[in-house]
């Protein structure tokens, strides 16, 4: 299975949402990292086929996906930014209601494989309360449960873990890792927890170009050699946040522990540290991405 972007952009009036991008995904996890506005839900969008490109095309085993109409359809599955849902049915009635979209038809499939996802997502005893009375990490929880009706060989997740307390984020994750076999899953956010651990690859999007396309480990591998721990006093800290990016601040009482991202070494005193996602997030975005 060969899911290829080629070449795409994507123009809004005057704002190009997306220029010139690239990549090709087999089956893994691939994480799409970049702040608000990069371009991630154009692109994702372009994917499922609910948006047109200005310009390029996305093909499934090269055949071009718009020409696939229903076939692709069942073949994704796709957890936009917000989901439309009807307040007053049931969890479970919803589902069956995504289910129906989906084309599956048979009564006691739809039934088996709604009530095999609620009990993944964690909503089982929650299913038969209407939407409307749920929190919006339970909505969201319906809304990724109903993504993976039908078992979609390619999964997409437009910032899945908005709204999910620390707990079901790991739920997700795990969740996600578990089903990767022979799956294209694509998850797009700007929170570096969210893809650190679970993404195979992990895609940089800025202001609507692919930066870095990179296996994680090599991602990470790339920020070797500049990040730099340094204890300062509250001045220094003050002369050196001015030159230098700085990736964390650790109040130690008196003096302040620092992560400093440079390529050469930012002070005397210091010292090279092992790298993380969050510095590289840094690094190419200049802010944190909690
Ligand atoms: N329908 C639209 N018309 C005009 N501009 C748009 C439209 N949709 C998105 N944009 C602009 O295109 C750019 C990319 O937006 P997009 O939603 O793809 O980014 P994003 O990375 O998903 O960000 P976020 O996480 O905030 O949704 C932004 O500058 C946005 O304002």
């Amino acid at each position: 299975m060969k899911l290829e972007v080629q070449q795409v952009t994507k123009r809004y009036s005057n704002k190009t949402a997306l220029q010139d991008f690239s990549a090709v995904f087999e089956s893994g996890i691939y994480g799409l990292l970049g702040p608000n506005g990069a371009g991630k839900s154009t692109l994702i969008k372009i994917i499922v086929n609910l948006l047109r490109p200005t310009a390029g095309r996305v093909t499934l085993d090269d055949k071009e996906v718009s020409s696939l109409k229903a076939e692709y359809r069942r073949r994704i599955g796709y957890l936009p930014q917000s989901v439309g849902m009807y307040k007053n049915f049931s969890g479970r009635d919803m589902m069956l209601f995504f289910a129906a979209l989906k084309g599956i038809e048979d009564r006691k499939e739809a039934l088996k494989q709604v009530d095999e996802l609620l009990e993944m997502v964690n909503l089982t005893k929650d299913a038969g309360r209407k939407v409307g009375q749920y929190s919006g990490g339970m909505r969201q929880r319906l809304g990724i449960a109903q993504a993976l009706l039908g078992s979609p060989d390619i999964l997409i997740f437009d910032e899945p873990t908005a709204g999910l307390d620390p707990k079901e984020r790991i739920r997700f994750k795990n969740i996600i890792s578990e089903l990767a076999i022979d799956k294209i899953i694509l998850l797009a956010t700007h929170i570096v927890s969210d893809v650190e651990q679970v993404a195979n690859h992990i895609l940089l999007l800025k202001e609507g170009k692919l930066i870095s396309n990179l296996a994680a480990g090599q991602q990470v591998e790339q920020m070797h050699g500049k990040v730099w721990t340094v204890e300062t006093t509250k001045e220094q800290y003050e002369k050196l946040v001015l030159s230098y990016k700085i990736s964390n601040v650790a109040n130690l009482g008196d003096t302040l522990k620092l992560r400093i991202l440079s390529d050469e070494q930012p002070c005397p005193e210091a010292a090279l540290i092992t790298p993380t996602l969050d510095d590289l997030y840094i690094y190419y975005f200049g802010e944190v991405g909690i």
